[in-house]
């Protein structure tokens, strides 16, 4: 069996090399045609670890293969699945016409029965839509079954998580199509959670939304701790040893970013609106996640007495480590408000671009952590890029103008890096500039390391 993989972005990538993986033929097909191209080539367009690894072994083993006629791979392929993307409309909903475009696409290229299989992140009821796309554009009456699978990866991790995934989801309500999605990840093994399309969608969102609440609720904690004098990753660490709550996510910092928590935490707030309902915790978390930058630079600008006319060096640019998106990123959040406020910015990242929308005059790029750090008044840790958690601190201090690290990543230990001579500040762990009601003497961010 012929599986079409239609989106080649981070899911449909990763989703098409795994399926080339366990031994299925894959084609992949992208409008873009840079992006696809450049797969064609054995060349990936973005940054994933091991990805760019697997694109050319499968580009060897012939099992993974990129076309831009799609007509020809819809007729060839019998289970087609969509990848593409669902960004946020202006009014926070999820925009569809990526989805509508591939769907009537597929409509009017079938010939016989196809599965059709969603992936990307929709709203509830969009797989009813699809169907009634798809049918829309036949010319002829053809049968085919959609089915809900929505993929729970993280990015950085893509290749890992799509071989070792806490669970597969399938929802459908025919189970012979279900029964064949499943067959299609035969050699993973994980709970499969089979249900209706409409609670596969919503689960998708659930997932992400709870997530995003778990940081939103330790970083509106952080704000508490900052002002009573206890460190919230010595919390963090007390309650996720509960297991009913869990250390991961519960990871104190600038707020989250991404190209998916804080797009689908807007369409299902904006989903519960339109049924007359309402997530008010969703709607709070994302209020704290919006305001999280500014709460973070408000906290630090004493300690530097004003941002105005100082240099600030921002190290990592991507929204997290070990990719280069830079969608949604908390980074940039924060070069735009040190602009607000009259600084200049001297960033860095080990792999991202800065974008060119800012004036060069006052924010530059550097290749090296060291050219950021030249002669700046403090540093901001934006990313948690491993590079940062690693650097030789001691040696750093010479190259800067003031020794002042403001850690948004909560990632570097404060009490080293003051017996370095630095000021160090990070977000709800400033137990020690502010009391003596330190709990803990040492604290080991690499232990709790939350976030994986
Ligand atoms: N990035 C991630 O870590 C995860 C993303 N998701 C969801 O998966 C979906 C895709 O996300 P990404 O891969 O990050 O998106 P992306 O933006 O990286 O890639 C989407 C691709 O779809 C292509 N496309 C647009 N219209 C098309 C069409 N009519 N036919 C075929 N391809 C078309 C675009 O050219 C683009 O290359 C989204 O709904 C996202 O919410 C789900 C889990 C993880
Ligand atoms: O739907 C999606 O696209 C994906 O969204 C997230 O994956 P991703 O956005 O790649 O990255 P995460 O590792 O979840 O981090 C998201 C953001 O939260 C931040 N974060 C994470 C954990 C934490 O404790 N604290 C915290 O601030 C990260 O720094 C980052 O900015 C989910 O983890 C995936 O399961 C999901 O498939």
């Amino acid at each position: 069996m012929k599986i079409l993989i239609m989106g080649l972005g981070y899911v449909g990538a990763t989703t098409g090399l795994v399926f080339a993986d366990l031994g299925w033929n894959v084609i992949g097909y992208d409008p873009n045609e840079e992006r696809l191209s450049a797969l064609a080539r054995g060349s990936l367009p973005f940054y994933e670890p091991g990805l760019s690894d697997k694109l050319k072994e499968h580009g060897e083993t012939g099992r993974i293969r990129f076309t831009s006629d799609l007509q020809k791979a819809i007729s060839e392929c019998e289970t087609i699945f969509i990848c593409v993307g669902t960004p946020a409309k202006e009014d926070g909903s999820a925009d569809l016409q990526y989805i509508e475009q591939a769907a009537v696409s597929i409509g009017r290229y079938m010939q016989d029965d196809k599965l059709v299989v969603i992936k990307s992140t929709v709203p509830v009821g969009t797989n009813e839509k699809v169907a009634a796309w798809i049918a829309g554009a036949q010319p002829s009456n053809i049968s085919f079954d959609v089915v809900s699978n929505p993929e729970f990866l993280r990015e950085g991790r893509a290749l890992y998580d799509a071989f070792h995934p806490e669970r597969i989801v399938i929802g459908s309500h025919q189970p012979e199509a279900a029964r064949k999605v499943q067959r299609l990840y035969k050699g993973i093994s994980c709970p499969m959670v089979l249900c209706s399309p409409r609670t596969a969608e919503l689960i998708k969102y659930a997932s992400n939304a709870y997530l995003a609440v778990k940081i939103s609720y330790i970083n509106e904690l952080a704000r508490l701790c900052d002002r009573i004098g206890v460190d919230v990753r010595d919390v963090a660490a007390g309650m996720g040893l509960d297991s009913r709550i869990g250390r991961r996510f519960l990871h104190a910092g600038i707020g989250f970013g991404g190209s998916c928590f804080p797009k689908d935490i807007q369409a299902l707030i904006h989903e519960a609106h339109r049924h007359g309902t309402k997530l008010t915790i969703v709607e709070q978390a994302h209020e704290v996640n919006r305001t999280q930058v500014r709460y973070a630079i408000d906290l630090w600008e004493p300690a530097i007495g004003g941002f105005e006319n100082k240099t600030v060096a921002v190290l990592g640019l991507s929204f997290k480590k070990d990719t280069d998106d830079l969608r949604e990123s908390p980074s940039l959040a924060i070069i735009d408000e040190l602009l607000r406020r009259h600084a200049y910015v001297q960033a860095h990242d080990p792999l991202a671009r800065l974008p060119e929308i800012y004036p060069r005059t006052r924010v530059k790029q550097f290749e090296t952590m060291e050219g950021a750090l030249y002669d700046a008044d403090a540093v901001i840790i934006a990313a948690d890029w491993d590079q940062y958690a690693g650097a030789d601190w001691a040696k750093l201090k010479a190259k800067m103008h003031r020794p002042i690290i403001f850690d948004g990543k909560n990632m570097l230990s404060g009490r080293r890096l003051r017996e370095l001579g630095y000021e160090y500040w990070g977000i709800g762990t400033n137990a020690e500039s502010i009391g003596p009601d330190v709990s803990c003497s040492e604290h080991h961010p690499e232990r709790m390391n939350s976030q994986v």
